[in-house]
């Protein structure tokens, strides 16, 4: 039964959760809420702005807040900044009362992706080995998640069908 737990997207920085959960929202037409969109709106200032400005534990903190306020509302999509499951709170939160999707690359597809993009303060300063060995980290992390999706190879149609199959199983 779905009754009214939230679809929660969780993993990498680039792992798709933004656009993956946006168009799953439309599909099954539910509301959709991106936690990295509240953080900027509710500090004033972009990610890249609150880590340089604030730095990161203020951002965490933050982070943490909205994350499990968000996470008391019913029947949304709920995508997660890419450390948010790697709190510990959120995390037992996520699992213990949502339907949580961990969307898993290939590391070499995370780093072009991450490289490429110039709104991750986290991966500004990594060299592409220390990205690798921080997905390898929280990878254990995220396999905690109810359901894996492999994405690699899958265009974004593709990984929606394959969510949203799941979600009627379920
Ligand atoms: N299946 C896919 N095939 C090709 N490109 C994809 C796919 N899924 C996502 N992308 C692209 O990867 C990039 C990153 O996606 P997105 O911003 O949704 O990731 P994210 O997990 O929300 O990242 P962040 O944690 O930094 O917010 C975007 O340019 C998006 O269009
Ligand atoms: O992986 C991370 O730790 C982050 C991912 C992004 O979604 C943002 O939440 C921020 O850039 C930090
Ligand atoms: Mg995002």
């Amino acid at each position: 039964m779905h009754l009214n737990k939230n679809l929660v997207f969780l993993g990498m920085m680039g792992s798709g959760k933004s656009s993956i959960g946006n168009l799953i929202s439309k599909k099954l037409n539910i509301p959709f809420i991106d936690i990295d969109n509240l953080i900027v709106e509710n500090a004033g200032m972009s990610i890249s702005e609150i880590f340089e400005k604030k730095g990161e534990d203020y951002f965490r903190n933050l982070e943490e807040k909205i994350t499990l306020k968000n996470l008391k509302k019913i029947k949304n999509v709920v995508s997660l900044g890419g450390g948010g499951f790697i709190n510990a709170k959120i995390r037992k939160e996520v699992i213990s009362n949502h339907f949580s999707f961990w969307l898993n690359w290939d590391e070499s597809t995370l780093i072009k992706r991450i490289k490429n993009s110039k709104k991750r303060p986290l991966a500004f300063k990594l060299s592409d080995q220390e990205i690798r060995a921080l997905i390898k980290d929280r990878s254990k992390i995220y396999s905690e998640a109810e359901f894996k999706i492999n994405c690699n190879k899958l265009t974004k149609t593709e990984i929606v069908r394959k969510i949203i199959k799941i979600y009627e199983c379920n």
